[in-house]
């Protein structure tokens, strides 16, 4: 029984109190974080989208979602559609193909830091079952927050001198935290923090998970952090992980997860503990330096009251540069037998050579030494009607300088912006390389999330410092797990493989929101000749919207 999930949605700036200090977030029908939208795999998904912004387009991604059949609903500005301007309104159809544990976000400018976000859960079509049992389930969507304007976060990332944004003040779970109190201060050994005094009302209570002693639960735990890696551990308990970003992996038992920003991951927890004790959940801070406070909410066992504090401290996130803690977590994540195997071999291979630059002055993130800056018109439209001055049509580079030291900053930090494309033919096996390398200071290299859109990618392998042909001999081409983000550890890499079977236009970029502000991201474009029906609302504007909003139907 599939069927259509019609959405009405309003996006607008609203007060709202995250940390329990007000501010001004994006959110949908007056809520933050958006609707949580539910559906089961093979329904279509209509959302109504209506802009009651006043001086902003937006647009929305569909985090995850592969979009088959659908590219313009991808929900990237520049890329798959216009972005949708103040008082229009834009229909999102598209299936959801695939049972899992996603989200969906802004796609424009830094809307995703601005609170624009959702959960988005698949269940399984009617009579399927999921291969895991469990009792009942939690949903828990990370982001993180600061108290700064996201206008004032993109100025300064685009100033010369540069202003970084810095850490953020509060990790938010379901869009709460708390920045001037901590649920913990019982257990902290300074005086300055006190206690947290929340009804439980508050916009910026924690939710609280309420569990029956010897069940399972799964925990559908996703991140939409615009900066921050995260670790989550539930006190006293273990987890069994057996999804990540949509995809079934071969469960395993471990202690804490790592979590980047644009991952999901389902886990089993048991409650197998004292009911008449409280567990906490805790979430903190890797792979850069903290300056932000832990993330906390209850496992609150029934009968006992949710106001009796744990017996025990929060768990501690492991130290932010045990990077070894992240690798031997990443490692562990290995596709269910069954799942989807990788072709043996690949036709192309693009080596992207991940560095932070300077052009005039100004700081950015370039790929093989191009900063990426999104054209007016949408790709999808400018390809597809071969409108050739859209933007560059020389092929960006598929590798870099072969002397290139990774190790070290760059020896010219110079660079140039482009908005060149790499056009990839149907039914080929394309391989990535994300290669990371020194940033512009001297022994610093740093996390990035990557993300594919319109497809999952297996994950082959990671590796330390450079990639060399030698390299691929030690590929898992056995069980290398489906995922549509994956991490490139400080001077590491990382090889990816995807099959090309999805025509649209895909957005491909580092998950951290002002990195791909300054320009850390590539644009695979995918028979496009292939597309039909684009909606001319996705177009109307740019080069395609001089030329094709007078017919009804490209
Ligand atoms: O893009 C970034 O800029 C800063 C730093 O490199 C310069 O201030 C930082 O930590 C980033 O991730």
């Amino acid at each position: 029984s599939r069927k259509t999930r019609h959405l009405k949605w309003d996006v607008e700036y609203m007060f709202w109190s995250p940390d329990c200090k007000e501010n001004v977030v994006m959110g949908i029908n007056g809520q933050f974080p958006g609707p949580t939208i539910r559906a089961k795999a093979g329904d279509t998904i209509s959302v109504l989208l209506t802009n009651k912004l006043h001086t902003e387009g937006v647009v929305i991604h569909w985090h995850g979602i592969r979009q088959v059949g659908t590219p313009w609903a991808d929900g990237t500005a520049s890329i798959s559609q216009c972005a949708i301007n103040p008082g229009e309104t834009f229909d999102y159809r598209f299936i959801v193909d695939k049972p899992g544990t996603y989200f969906y976000h802004g796609h424009f400018g830094m809307q995703r830091s601005a609170g624009l976000y959702g959960s988005l859960i698949v269940d399984v079509a009617d009579g399927e079952t999921e291969p895991f049992h469990y009792d009942a389930e939690f949903n828990m969507l990370l982001s993180d927050w600061w108290h700064q304007s996201v206008h004032h976060q993109e100025v300064g990332l685009s100033s010369k001198p540069f202003r970084w944004i810095g850490e953020p003040q509060t990790l938010l779970i379901n869009g709460r935290g708390q920045f001037n109190c901590s649920l913990a201060a019982h257990f902290s050994n300074t005086t300055s923090t006190n206690q947290c005094n929340l009804r439980g009302n508050e916009q910026c209570a924690p939710q609280i998970l309420r569990v029956l002693p010897n069940k399972t639960y799964r925990l559908r735990i996703a991140s939409t952090t615009a900066l921050a890696s995260l670790n989550l551990a539930v006190g006293g308990h273990k987890m069994v992980v057996v999804e990540a970003d949509g995809n079934y992996v071969q469960p395993f038992q471990v202690e804490d997860i790592d979590i980047y920003s644009g991952e999901s991951y389902s886990v089993l927890i048991r409650t197998n503990q004292e009911a008449s004790k409280n567990y906490w959940i805790s979430i903190g801070v890797r792979g850069r330096r903290p300056q932000t406070p832990q993330a906390l909410t209850l496992l609150n066992y029934a009968p006992t009251s949710a106001s009796k504090i744990p017996f025990s401290p929060p768990p501690i996130t492991p130290t932010w540069n045990d990077y070894d803690h992240s690798k031997s977590f990443s490692n562990k994540i290995l596709a269910l037998m069954g799942s989807p195997k990788p072709p043996r071999n690949h036709d192309r291979r693009i080596i992207l050579l991940n560095t932070q630059n300077l052009i005039d002055g100004f700081t950015k993130w370039s790929i093989n030494n191009i900063s990426l800056h999104l054209p007016s018109t949408p790709y999808l439209g400018s390809i597809k009607y071969s409108l050739k001055t859209a933007f560059d049509n020389k092929s960006p580079p598929e590798n870099f300088a072969s002397d290139y030291d990774v190790m070290k900053p760059p020896v010219n930090p110079n660079t140039t912006t482009g908005n060149g494309v790499y056009m990839l033919p149907l039914n080929t096996t394309v391989d990535v390389i994300l290669q990371n390398a020194n940033a512009l200071e001297v022994n610093v290299s740093e996390i990035h999330p990557w993300h594919l859109h319109g497809h999952d990618f297996w994950v082959l392998g990671y590796g330390e410092g450079k990639f060399t042909k030698e390299d691929e001999k030690k590929f898992n081409l056995k069980n290398p797990p489906l995922r549509n983000t994956a991490v490139i550890f400080p001077f590491g890499w990382t090889a990816l493989r995807f099959v090309t079977d999805n025509p649209g236009v895909w957005a491909f970029h580092c998950h951290i929101e002002p990195h791909l502000h300054m320009g850390m991201g590539v644009v695979f474009a995918e028979g496009v000749q292939h597309v039909n029906g684009i909606p001319n609302q996705a177009l109307a504007c740019g080069l395609t919207g001089n030329r094709f909003m007078k017919t009804t139907q490209n």
